[in-house]
């Protein structure tokens, strides 16, 4: 039978060339086809059907998730699948299990933390999962506050061991994945205690945390170790796939060489030791390399969404204004429509671009780590918390603008959005709170503006250089046509980024206390966080147009994406270009007009724009989103795929409707 292509006129209408821009997507042919394989041994396989998810209660849904982690284990074994190839086929199960945890935490801290004889040791155990770990340290009362953490771990020099425990109720661990019921192992951070004395103080610091690798139990825990899961977490299935757990100790006694000593040591004698050449924030190294992941996959999670919303959106026909009988217009020819959903469209394909940046930064700075060189650590934790928060935060946020783009249908099960937005919003949290990483970059911003003068800028940050220029130089656009320049636009996220910088390092000046300046500016301090991290975004787009990119019409349609994400912020940040005086308001104007008209030369291109995403429908799991665009007759197949329809009378209505109808509830 013939399929029908119900989104073929729209199809039609592309200007570009869809299989060169499924290149530029995936970043590579190879990357293409790397992840075209594995979308569709997932597809494929029945194993990996997903849409009865969100039927299931917590005790199947993990049965169900175990399940599925032991194929995919057996497939990896079976084909010979690369760590790579692993990772996009957990990636295409889309559901979050402990393998991410062991493979994406456990593994990578013992890699930067453990030395080589314990990495010789415990690693192969872990890649052959012949061990399972998590990454334990948030605790119930410390997670942001790393440096609060309360677990002690107290060297006992007569028995060489390390006394592992949790003297309060707040110090339980909490929240780590993996640990509540799968793991038979975790790297914990704890207090470090020798010879009755805090380790380490610093000027950073009161105290250290130090990581230490930890058995934790076969069947049942060991002797002196609770541990269980926190319990039922936000919407159905979404993130209640994953054992997150709680974990307590009662004087746990550990063998010496089991404290992860890459980054300071406690000798037999009991004489602790920091290695001279490599900074404490290498504990903190796991944290930087999740954040970097995060970035590189959050444009996949919004592409997703987008993806369902556009397919949609150029499938349903409303009411015209003039006809309120005949339906007429395409959801996606309303202009409102265009404004809340092209916006998205632009910020998938921006992220996906500073994601790979950030790729290329993160794998410099690992190399560069590796040969102890050190100097560009602070730019790596700048660039991945503040990516890291920004991609999530407007991912999360465009999720459930999706949800509402599609109207009710969007808000069913069925529609796929719902358990892709609950899945989503824990990253808001997860892997460092969004306000406490961009407090982050603040203090990283405002740094560099403090030490102009006899500190080079460098990297993201090297536009302060140009403090001057930046500060009293005004925007020359006077036409529409002026905002579609990739170095005028750059120019105005420089401008903006280093006025509010300025401002707010000379506000913070004035406080005799830096650290109360810095928390009774806090709220301005993330503003200007945020607008170092837009001109990264921005950039990193601009200079990839730069960039030879093949295929007929690819780079127009690229460079449409990249003014609407551009002009999209500046419309909505207009007060922050206003208030710091770079631009007029009849500029602002302009550029909200050329905004417009982008749209307009974006919307023959939007399907096949998230086309090129190159989603299965196994993976966007949408009735709306559909690739064939069959919507209504899936939709309504769907409704009776609910158990809730297997039969018409359900439970409990001969019991509490019969007695309001016959009008008997006294006998109740
Ligand atoms: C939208 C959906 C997208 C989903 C896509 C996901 C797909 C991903 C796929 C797979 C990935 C694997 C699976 C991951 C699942 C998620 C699991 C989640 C796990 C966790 O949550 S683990 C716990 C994480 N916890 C945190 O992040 C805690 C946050 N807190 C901190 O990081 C720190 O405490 C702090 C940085 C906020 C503050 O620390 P503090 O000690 O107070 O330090 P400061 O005084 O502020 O700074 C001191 C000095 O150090 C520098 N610094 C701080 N951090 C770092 C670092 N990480 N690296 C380098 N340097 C650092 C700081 O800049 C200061 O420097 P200075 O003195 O100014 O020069
Ligand atoms: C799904 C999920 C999975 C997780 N997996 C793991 C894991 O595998 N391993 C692990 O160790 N942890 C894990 N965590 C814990 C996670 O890392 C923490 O929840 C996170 O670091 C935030 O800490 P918190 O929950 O204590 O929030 P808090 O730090 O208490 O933050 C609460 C509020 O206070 C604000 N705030 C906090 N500090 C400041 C500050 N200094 N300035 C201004 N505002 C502030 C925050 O912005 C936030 O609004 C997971 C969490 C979730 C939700």
């Amino acid at each position: 039978m013939e399929l029908v292509d119900h989104l073929r006129d729209e199809r039609n209408k592309a200007q570009f060339d869809v299989e060169a821009m499924k290149v530029v997507w995936a970043g590579s042919p190879q990357e293409l086809q790397l992840c075209d394989r594995m979308a569709n041994l997932v597809a494929n396989h029945p194993a990996f059907e997903k849409l009865k998810r969100p039927m299931l209660v917590r005790k199947e849904l993990f049965k169900n998730s175990l399940r599925k982690a032991a194929y995919a284990r057996k497939l990896v074994i079976d084909l010979g699948l690369s760590e790579e190839e692993a990772k996009w086929l957990r990636f295409y199960i889309d559901e979050p299990t402990y393998p991410d945890l062991h493979w994406g935490m456990f593994i990578p801290a013992i890699e930067g933390q453990g030395s080589e004889e314990q990495k010789e040791k415990w690693l192969p155990l872990s890649r052959n999962m012949q061990i399972i770990g998590c990454y334990a340290q948030t605790e119930m009362g410390h997670g942001s506050n790393v440096q609060g953490l309360e677990t002690t771990a107290t060297f006992d020099a007569q028995q060489d061991h390390f006394i592992i425990h949790s003297p309060t109720l707040t110090s339980t661990k909490w929240w780590p994945g993996g640990l509540g019921k799968v793991s038979t192992h975790a790297v914990v951070y704890a207090r470090l205690i020798v010879n009755g004395e805090f380790h380490g103080v610093h000027g950073w610091y009161n105290y250290y945390s130090f990581s230490f690798f930890l058995y934790l139990e076969d069947h049942s825990p060991l002797p002196g170790i609770t541990v269980g899961d926190v319990g039922l977490k936000f919407g159905n299935g979404a993130y209640n796939t994953m054992d997150n757990g709680l974990l307590r100790f009662h004087h746990v006694r550990i063998p010496r060489n089991q404290m992860l000593m890459r980054v300071s040591q406690v000798s037999r004698e009991g004489k602790y030791m920091q290695c001279d050449d490599v900074p404490r924030q290498l504990i903190y190294g796991t944290m930087v390399s999740v954040r970097q992941t995060i970035v590189a996959m959050v444009s996949r999670t919004l592409s997703r969404a987008v993806c369902i919303a556009t397919r949609y959106s150029a499938l349903r026909r409303q009411h015209s204004s003039s006809s309120l009988v005949v339906p007429c217009f395409l959801m996606i020819d309303y202009q409102s429509q265009q404004s809340r959903l092209f916006p998205l469209l632009a910020s998938a394909y921006a992220f996906k671009f500073v994601g790979e940046w950030l790729k290329w930064l993160y794998t410099d700075v690992k190399q560069r780590l590796e040969a102890n060189d050190f100097s560009t650590l602070p730019e790596a934790h700048a660039s991945t918390a503040g990516l890291k928060s920004l991609t999530t935060s407007a991912t999360v946020d465009g999720i459930e603008e999706c949800m509402k783009l599609c109207g009710g249908d969007g808000y069913l099960v069925s529609s796929g959005l719902p358990e892709l937005f609950a899945v989503s919003v824990p990253a808001c949290t997860y892997e460092g709170d969004n306000t406490v990483l961009m407090l982050q970059v603040a203090r990283f911003v405002v740094k560099t503006v403090s030490e102009v003068g006899y500190k080079e800028p460098l990297g993201t940050s090297s536009y302060i250089r140009r403090l001057n220029t930046l500060l009293h130089n005004n925007c020359l656009v006077q036409t529409g046509e002026d905002w579609v320049k990739g170095d005028r636009i750059v120019e105005a996220f420089e401008a903006r980024a280093a006025r509010m910088a300025v401002t707010c390092t000379q506000h913070l000046a004035k406080f005799q206390d830096p650290e109360q300046g810095f928390s009774e500016l806090s709220a301005d301090l993330v503003e200007v966080a945020v607008a170092h991290c837009q001109l990264i975004v921005v950039s990193k787009f601009v200079e990839k147009l730069a960039q030879d990119i093949p295929g007929k019409g690819v780079k127009e349609a690229l460079e449409v994406l990249c003014y609407v994400y551009a002009l999209f912020l500046v419309h909505k940040h207009q007060g922050d270009f206003l208030v710091t005086g770079y631009l007029t308001p009849k500029q602002a104007s302009l550029a909200n007009r050329q905004l417009r008209i982008l749209y307009s030369r974006l919307r023959p291109n939007a399907i096949a724009l998230v086309d090129a995403f190159n989603h299965t429908d196994h993976y966007l799991s949408s009735v709306v989103g559909r690739y064939d665009g069959n919507v209504y007759p899936n939709l309504y197949q769907a409704a009776f795929n609910d158990p809730f329809n297997d039969s018409h009378v359900p439970d409990g209505y001969h019991q509490y409707i019969h007695p309001i109808l016959n009008q008997t509830l006294a006998k109740l």
